[in-house]
């Protein structure tokens, strides 16, 4: 059993057409080590990240996180698995507008329970100081597009996760939010030892990752 990504053979196609998408032979990362991919539109980038992320089941292959097939397991299985394994960060943010920046950061706790533990609430209240929010009771819809980021941000990191996965997590954000998010991805992950994975055309957050590889014509190629 090896810790942290490790793919072998993974081939994904969608319904109705009729070549893959990409075609990866192997890819791996380690616990604590950060990877970006990037690529042009339409490459794949998203549907790579939903196949790691355990969102989407590719047509065939392994994906192996911490040594467990996520490509093996029943969608149900997968759901839960990406619970409590996975940190995710998309590009529009994915929080509840209703609720305040405490509450989003608490949602994956509330996941089979009645309601989170005073530890998470400890926790999620400490992740929130972390990433810079003030005022955790203040409605997210009241936040500025960079500290939305940095509530989801902190959401990502409440169950401890072993890998960190981000979608164009700068995409709607200024330059100087984008900046501070960048940096705070890549320190979150250093310091929780989570390994990162980040998809994005931002060159200066690729830039202050371990490696980079492009998604282009269906496979990952080096860049540096
Ligand atoms: N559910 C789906 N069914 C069929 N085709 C799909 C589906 N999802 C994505 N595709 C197709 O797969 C290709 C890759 O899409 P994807 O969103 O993964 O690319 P991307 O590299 O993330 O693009 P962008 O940088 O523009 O966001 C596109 O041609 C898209 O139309």
């Amino acid at each position: 059993m090896s810790a942290g990504l490790r793919v072998e053979q993974l081939r994904m196609r969608f319904g109705g057409e009729t070549a893959d998408l990409f075609a990866i032979e192997q890819l791996a990362l380690a616990p604590g080590a950060s990877l970006g991919i990037r690529g042009p539109s339409g490459a794949g980038k998203t549907t790579l990240f939903n196949c790691l992320a355990g969102i989407e089941a590719p047509r065939s292959g392994r994906i192996e996180w911490d040594g467990c097939d996520i490509a093996a397991l029943a969608e149900g299985a997968r759901d839960r698995w990406r619970r409590h394994a996975v940190g995710l960060v998309f590009q529009d943010f994915h929080l509840v507008d209703g609720l305040d920046a405490l509450g989003n950061v608490l949602l994956p706790a509330y996941f089979g329970r009645w309601r989170p533990s005073a530890d998470e609430r400890e926790r999620a209240a400490a992740l929130l100081q972390r990433v810079g929010i003030a005022a955790p009771r203040r409605e997210v819809a009241l936040l500025s597009r960079g500290e939305r980021q940095r509530v989801a941000i902190a959401r990502a990191l409440l169950q401890r996760p072993a890998a960190l996965l981000a979608d164009e997590p700068t995409a709607s954000l200024d330059p100087e939010h984008r900046a501070g998010v960048a940096t705070l991805l890549a320190e979150a992950a250093r310091e929780t030892g989570a390994a990162l994975l980040v998809f994005s055309h931002d060159l200066e957050l690729l830039a202050r990752l371990d490696r980079c590889l492009e998604l282009r014509d269906g496979a990952l190629h080096e860049t540096r």
